[in-house]
């Protein structure tokens, strides 16, 4: 897989103007700056970017096609003003239909696979709350930007569910592992600012726009790298954690299968949506 990637380096012709590259996937759309030649993955599934199965697919449709159109970086971002993503959508694990969930899982192994072994450089401009499935996404990513007075975090704990290997040694690629095993235990939501202090996010923006050129900026930062170097680069040092779920797939997803099924966690899931519900009577 990476071989094909790497086959994608050489760099794009530079133009003066943006276009779109992908409508035909609904819930996301790739925009490909041509003057950076950098290509802006946006979410786009109201109300809160919850990740169900057309949602995972569609990122990872995307990603495919950022790899393949010799983008010069991705920033990952949401159409949501105040959410990036609220994670995974609990509505694919409750009460769960047989066949579905399977395909809905491994969608999400898909795109992590894809986005955190991407060739190319990636951002992700936080504009809005990011827990759990959501700060996945962005921990995934090289460089994270996000806006004040919101939250990130694997509040997974929280929900009476338990974060898999590979969510958790994505996050402790970026957080010192003491950090990352009490934040992951206590299932805590760091806000913008203490997530700026622990390094969980690099930088601070005040507005989208802001935030999506300090990415540009980081992706920026490469042009005068290699490319095959700079990929070779990363893929040495994220190939552990790739090779892990690549061997163990389908063993991940029979964990998951048996996990979410536990009446236990059935019936936390129960408990927690009505909790979301009952706050958004209030
Ligand atoms: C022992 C070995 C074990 C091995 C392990 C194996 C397997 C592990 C098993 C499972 C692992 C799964 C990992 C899970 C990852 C996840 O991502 S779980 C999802 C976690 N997400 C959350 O907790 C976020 C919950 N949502 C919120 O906190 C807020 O909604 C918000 C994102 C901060 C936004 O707030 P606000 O703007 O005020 O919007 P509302 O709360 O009013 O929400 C609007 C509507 O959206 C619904 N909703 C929100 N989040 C979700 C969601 N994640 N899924 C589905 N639906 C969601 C909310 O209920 C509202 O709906 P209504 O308008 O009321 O219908």
């Amino acid at each position: 897989m990476m071989r094909s990637k790497l086959m994608n380096l050489v760099p794009r012709a530079v133009a003066t103007t943006s276009r779109q590259m992908s409508t035909a996937t609904k819930l996301t759309t790739v925009q490909v700056d041509d003057k950076t030649g950098i290509a802006t993955l946006t979410m786009n599934r109201p109300p809160v970017n919850g990740l169900n199965l057309e949602l995972l697919r569609d990122i990872h449709q995307s990603i495919e096609e950022i790899e393949g159109n010799k983008s010069r970086g991705l920033i990952l971002t949401s159409s949501n003003p105040t959410i990036f993503s609220a994670g995974l959508d609990i509505f694919e694990m409750y009460k769960p239909d047989k066949e579905r969930i399977r395909a809905f899982w491994t969608a999400l192994q898909d795109v992590w696979l894809a986005l955190y072994g991407s060739s190319v450089p990636t951002a992700a401009a936080i504009n809005g709350h990011s827990p759990a499935g959501g700060c996945l996404l962005a921990t995934s990513c090289e460089y994270r930007v996000m806006l004040p007075k919101y939250t990130i975090g694997l509040n997974e704990t929280k929900l009476g569910i338990v974060a898999p290997k590979w969510f958790m040694s994505t996050f402790e690629s970026v957080l010192p592992r003491r950090l990352a095993e009490r934040a992951l235990n206590q299932g805590r939501m760091f806000t913008t600012e203490e997530a700026l202090a622990v390094g969980l996010v690099d930088e601070v923006a005040n507005s989208k726009e802001e935030a999506i050129a300090k990415c540009a900026q980081f992706i920026g930062t490469f042009a005068k790298v290699n490319p095959l170097a700079r990929a070779l680069t990363k893929q040495q040092l994220r190939a552990e954690e790739l090779k892990q779920l690549e061997d163990e797939r389908v063993q991940d997803l029979e964990k998951f299968i048996f996990f979410v099924n536990q009446p236990a966690v059935q019936k936390g899931l129960g408990i927690y949506l009505e909790s979301l519900k009952k706050k958004a009577t209030k």
